[in-house]
């Protein structure tokens, strides 16, 4: 590997193949990392109305510290750092959690207008 090259256009045509075939696989993975979140703050929007209108409180801690040892266990035996994805899923909490607090002061949550200043808002 050369440390002169910006882009990938004077890297040999094999490289650039083997490349070329991963990010396939990675844009793939990423749609579906997409789809799979949308589908899961769908659920987390529904979790918050819920909560809302039966005044239960926007974030659940016992619930979460299960959630982390259940994702942890499942990171180690995917052999994925367990501390990244306690913190991925730490992130998507957060949000989930603003989300419900919006919910529960009576706003529309951001997630559902489709803007992008951070995830979901
Ligand atoms: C979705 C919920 O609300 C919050 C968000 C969670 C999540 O995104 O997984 C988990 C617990 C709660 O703090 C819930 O209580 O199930």
């Amino acid at each position: 590997m050369t440390t002169s090259n910006t882009t990938t256009g004077d890297a040999d045509p094999a490289v650039r193949e083997e490349l070329a075939r991963l990010r396939d696989s990675i844009d793939n993975i990423d749609a579906a990392v997409v789809h799979m979140l949308a589908e899961r703050f769908k659920c987390t929007q529904q979790v918050g109305r819920l909560k809302a209108e039966h005044r239960l409180p926007p974030a659940d801690p016992g619930r979460e510290a299960r959630q982390i040892t259940r994702l942890r266990a499942l990171a180690e035996n995917a052999k994925l750092d367990p501390a990244f994805a306690e913190k991925f899923l730490g992130f998507i909490i957060a949000e989930v959690i603003r989300h419900h607090e919006r919910i529960a002061d009576g706003a529309t949550p951001s997630a559902n207008r489709g803007t992008t200043s951070s995830p979901g808002e």
